[in-house]
């Protein structure tokens, strides 16, 4: 579990973050979601330590990340798995050893222990015999499911997602998704996305956070965003043509 307590983050005098206060839970996938600008990326990076918060405070479990010490903040790194946009394989590195980089950089399992977990996860993401290619001889989803892997090889209990979606085609994009939401169910993970994609919401968005221009403006579920008449829900969700239709179709259905 995450928790959040009324974050502000400026740039100079542009207040991106302004007073974001939730929890992203434990055992789910919790989005965040916006407009281009919202402030979601800028509110990951506080969440990672990244950016530092110019008032308020970040706490995993129970323990604020502003109070760790140096040892404290190497152990939560360990615990936390990341998903780049994009992928953010290295290019000149195996499948194989851009998996076992987290193994290599934070443990000191035998290399034989680490090729077991490797072809594991590989494994759990429906890749095998890829051990060998680089990156550019695969498929983009491809690439998208050994970043998950790579992502979750070191057992994370927290796990980050920044447009896990970008550049995909619809139907290898709910692959992923599905593929990150069981991954968090079964490892009891807390999961953060980053998502501007309606599909995503509407598949895995169990616990919602809505950002306008730097505010937490509406948090809930993908069953209650076709419920809610909150007007900056309704023009996100009518941002999308097919999913103004299906809003329609389930208030009509109550
Ligand atoms: N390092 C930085 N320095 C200055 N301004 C920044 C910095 N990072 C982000 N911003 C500004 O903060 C605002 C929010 O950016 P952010 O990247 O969080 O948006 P976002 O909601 O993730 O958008 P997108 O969906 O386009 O990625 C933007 O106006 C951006 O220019």
């Amino acid at each position: 579990m995450i928790r959040v307590e009324n974050i502000h983050k400026s740039f100079g005098e542009h207040k991106v973050l302004k007073g974001i206060t939730t929890v992203f839970e434990k055992g789910r996938t919790n989005l965040i979601i916006g407009a281009s600008g919202s402030g979601k990326t800028v509110l990951l990076k506080c969440l990672l330590g990244l950016f530092h918060p110019d008032e308020g405070k970040i706490f995993y479990e129970d323990k604020s990340i502003h109070d760790m010490d140096d040892e404290e903040q190497r152990d939560l790194r360990e615990h936390i798995g990341m998903l780049f946009q994009g992928g953010a394989l290295f290019d000149s590195m195996t499948i194989e050893e851009n998996v076992m980089f987290p193994l290599r950089m934070f443990t000191n399992k035998k290399r034989s222990e680490m090729l077991d977990r490797v072809n594991e996860v590989l494994a759990r993401v429906n890749l095998e015999n890829v051990n060998s290619k680089f990156p550019a001889e695969i498929s983009g989803g491809m690439q998208k499911r050994v970043s998950i892997a790579r992502a979750i090889v070191n057992k994370p209990k927290y796990l980050f997602c920044d447009e896990p979606n970008s550049g995909l085609d619809p139907n290898t994009a709910t692959v992923i998704d599905n593929l990150i939401q069981e991954i968090t169910k079964e490892n009891d993970i807390t999961t953060v996305v980053v998502s501007h994609d309606m599909n995503s919401v509407m598949e895995i968005g169990e616990n919602i956070v809505l950002l306008k221009h730097g505010h937490l403006v509406w948090d809930g579920s993908n069953q209650d965003i076709f419920k809610t008449d909150n007007k900056d829900v309704t023009d996100f969700v009518y941002s999308s043509d097919l999913f103004k239709k299906i809003r329609e179709v389930q208030l009509k259905e109550g």
